[in-house]
């Protein structure tokens, strides 16, 4: 990494230490680091008599760089803040191959790069899986993620659902107006590393980004998506994550199994309606989890039963189907008298809500801001956000997960 120079007597002015000082402070809104930290600055130089220009130069990561007008903008701010109405001149340049390479081994470190989320990672990697499709799986994990940032932790997505992706509409990375929270909607490669857009504070990765115009049909076999997921686990740059989410694609197909082997450690949460037709594929899809060695750590159940404009219940598409859900994901016998009188909590694999069909939920996923956010007293919104909650604050175990089986 570069060193900011010093003067050439070694003494060092102190409006230059103050600049620096106010450089230390400027984050890259991609990458989430102070700009001194990642090496783009080249150079301050400034002494101390006040008519002589200060000079300060930027080298911004890629020629063209999505994020380059904020972190100038941000740059002069500090440098104006430091030094007040002196002079100064800014250089704008680009970090040359060598230097970003020192910069991405400084992030990532400099040995064979393996997947960041291993057993020992601090990060808690959580699965969001349904049976069937359209069940709203994807605006549950949007929901949860947003919740969770809210919340204050560092949260990713990973958009696996290939053949059905819609987490960046749902996240407001898509449509005319769309500028993400670093100005790009876009993924940036920085040679082999990929930072991901961020939205509403999440970092979000999708098959979806790497789709040109008109090819939005994703055809792959197997062997092709497990290495499209493996990549997006590795290539991008997450940096430190409390939570990745990872949107799977419905059913219990080659994601599942390639993300079983590629996250051994991953939780899963499990998405149903209230009807049994999807409950009962529901089911399967967390047996199939834990059999890949995963642990189901709770079920959602949404589309659920929702008071009506006059006061009646109004349940579309039935009830119980997200309860049906947990007590068999925890082993229990529904027809034995006792279950009855189980308390959804005490389940092993809890019913963490059930999100009542809304409106103003689907209304908000249309318009790319998680209701969570857009609406937070909706009864919609009030449940995600008790579930994103509980997710968050349920410590991590090998209860519930079936080891020593893996799929070859
Ligand atoms: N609780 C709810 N109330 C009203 N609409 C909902 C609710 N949950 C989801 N929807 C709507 O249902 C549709 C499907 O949701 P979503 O895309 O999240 O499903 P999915 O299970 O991820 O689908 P896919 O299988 O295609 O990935 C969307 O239009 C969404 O807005």
């Amino acid at each position: 990494m570069t060193e900011p120079s010093t003067r050439p007597d070694g003494a060092d002015s102190s409006a230059r230490a103050s600049i620096l000082r106010a450089l230390d402070e400027v984050i890259d809104p991609e990458i989430r680091r102070p700009v001194t930290e990642l090496g783009m600055i080249e150079r301050v130089d400034a002494s101390d008599s006040p008519d002589e220009p200060a000079v300060v130069e930027l080298r911004l990561t890629i020629v063209g760089c999505p994020a380059a007008s904020r972190i100038e903008a941000d740059v002069r701010r500090a440098i104006e803040h430091a030094i007040g109405e002196r002079p100064y001149r800014l250089d704008l340049g680009v970090m040359t191959p060598a230097q970003r390479a020192a910069m991405r081994d400084s992030l990532r470190g400099s040995g064979p790069r393996e997947i960041p989320f291993g057993p020992d990672s601090l990060t808690r990697v959580v699965a969001v899986s349904s049976g069937k499709g359209g069940v709203g799986k994807s605006t549950v994990t949007a929901n949860l993620a947003a919740s969770m940032s809210a919340d204050g932790l560092a949260v990713g997505i990973v958009d696996a659902d290939v053949h059905g992706y819609s987490i960046p509409a749902l996240m407001g990375l898509t449509g005319p107006d769309a500028v993400g929270d670093a100005g790009t909607t876009v993924p940036t490669r920085l040679d082999d590393m990929i930072l991901p857009p961020i939205a509403h504070g999440v970092k979000v990765i999708s098959i979806g980004m790497f789709l040109g115009e008109g090819d939005g049909v994703v055809a792959w076999r197997g062997p092709m998506l497990h290495r499209t997921i493996e990549q997006f686990l590795r290539d991008v740059y997450f940096g430190d994550l409390d939570v990745l989410l990872v949107d799977l694609p419905p059913g219990t197909g080659d994601i599942a199994i390639s993300l079983g082997q590629l996250l051994p450690g991953a939780e899963v949460v499990v998405v149903t309606t209230p009807q049994p037709s999807a409950a009962d594929v529901a089911v399967r899809s967390g047996l199939v989890a834990r059999k890949i060695g995963q642990r189901v750590i709770g079920v959602i159940e949404t589309m659920s039963p929702a008071e009506g404009p006059d006061g009646a219940r109004l349940a579309v598409f039935g009830e119980g189907g997200g309860r049906h859900v947990a007590a068999r994901l925890s082993g229990e016998d529904e027809s034995a008298p006792a279950s009855a009188s189980t308390s959804v909590s005490d389940l092993e694999v809890p019913l963490l809500a059930e999100v009542p069909l809304s409106i103003p939920l689907r209304e908000a996923g249309d318009a790319g801001r998680p209701i969570v956010l857009n609406d937070p007293a909706d009864p919609a919104a009030v449940a995600l956000r008790a579930a994103a909650r509980a997710i968050a604050s349920r410590p991590r175990g090998l209860s519930g997960r079936s080891v020593g089986f893996r799929v070859r």
